[in-house]
């Protein structure tokens, strides 16, 4: 088969296209390496350097699907940045949009979020739960998916949007090689206390001990990105003409952000100053996954699913693989 793969310049949209360059397909990434590298584009894809938003010059009738990870990605950003956010989230997929069916190109798998929720009324969260994102960013994928909807039902697009939890850990490929995250700037927690484990920074800045949770600070759920990959290979598969699936992509558990630093005080072996700072605005208090529906319908099995082998993994990259 041959893929587009949109934002295959970053984290997680280069992982999956490794994958499925493992699995024998074509794929032609497009991405205009704003905050991905060409680097990390694995050997074997074309990278076509652009903005999605001009996926016209490069879709044609030989794509068998898109995977659009393309787009911003921090939650805090979008609140004093809100218009990037429209601009390369929400009129970056009415783009592809447009392309793909101008190119009659039939299947598409989206990269949501658990953004889209906003403060759930119940955890774990199911993908017909309430739609309340706090921050643009969940609004922008959230109109994002209403457009894909749309075009479901008007030009028969089989699509399936993966709502994804916190993503994390690395993937190690078949010729042995690292890949994982280092988003420029970082904003993610667990890379952010490996800079304070690794000295690179002083401290780890904690933003908020006064939610409402057990320990005061925000519960999120962890899914160990090559997990997360495997999703995708089973969503291209599940798509079908006319429907729009939609899944929650997590593991159930979730962490707080105390728990998180002393999971990689432990596997890092290093005891770094923690400050406690203000909230960090468009953060919801607890975002916990309910993926029984990608478990029943995709036969989705987490296998890398503890937070200690994620995050050993993702500081297995952090220090012997990060270019
Ligand atoms: N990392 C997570 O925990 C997480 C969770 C939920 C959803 N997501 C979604 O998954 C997708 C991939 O996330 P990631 O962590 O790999 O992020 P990333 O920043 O590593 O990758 C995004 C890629 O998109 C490219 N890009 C940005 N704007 C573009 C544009 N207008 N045109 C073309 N390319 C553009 C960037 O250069 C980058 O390579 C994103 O859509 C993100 O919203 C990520
Ligand atoms: O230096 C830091 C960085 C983060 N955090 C906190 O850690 C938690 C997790 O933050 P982060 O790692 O930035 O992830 P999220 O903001 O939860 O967002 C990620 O997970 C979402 C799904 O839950 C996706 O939609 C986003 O794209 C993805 O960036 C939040 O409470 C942050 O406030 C800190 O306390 N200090």
């Amino acid at each position: 088969m041959k893929y587009l793969v949109t934002g295959g310049a970053g984290y997680i949209g280069s992982i999956v296209a490794t994958m499925l360059l493992e699995e024998g397909h074509d794929v032609v990434v497009l991405d205009d390496c704003s905050t991905g590298s060409a680097e990390r584009v694995p050997a074997g894809a074309t990278l076509v350097r652009k903005p999605v938003q001009q996926a016209g010059d490069v879709l044609d009738g030989t794509f068998d699907a898109v995977l659009h990870f393309a787009g911003l990605i921090a939650a805090g950003e979008s609140m004093s940045r809100p218009d990037i956010y429209w601009e390369a989230n929400t009129a970056g997929t009415f783009a592809l949009l447009d392309a793909m069916r101008e190119a009659n190109v039939k299947t598409l798998v989206f990269s949501s979020t658990a953004a889209v929720y906003g403060n759930p009324t119940e955890v774990p969260i199911k993908e017909e739960a309430a739609k309340a994102p706090t921050s643009t960013y969940g609004a922008t994928k959230l109109s994002s998916d209403m457009a894909i909807a749309s075009e479901v039902t008007a030009y028969g697009l089989a699509a399936v949007s993966l709502r994804y939890f916190n993503v994390v850990g690395a993937y190690r490929d078949q010729g042995g090689l690292w890949h994982g995250e280092n988003h420029e700037p970082e904003t993610h927690i667990i890379p952010i206390a490996f800079d304070a484990a690794s000295g690179k920074r002083e401290s780890f800045g904690l933003f908020g001990d006064d939610y409402p949770t057990p320990d005061g600070t925000c519960v999120r759920d962890y899914i160990h990105v090559a997990d997360l990959a495997d999703a995708h290979l089973l969503a291209l598969k599940a798509a079908e003409a006319g429907e729009h699936k939609i899944y929650n992509l997590g593991n159930g558990n979730g962490f707080s952000n105390k728990e998180v630093v002393a999971t990689v005080k432990r596997i890092t072996g290093v005891d770094f100053p923690v400050e406690i700072g203000p909230r960090r605005p468009g953060d919801p208090a607890e975002l916990v996954a309910s993926s029984e529906r990608a478990k029943t319908e995709l036969g989705w099995k987490p296998s890398r699913d503890t937070l200690d082998r994620m995050v050993a993994d993702a500081w297995e990259y952090y220090q012997h693989a990060r270019r």
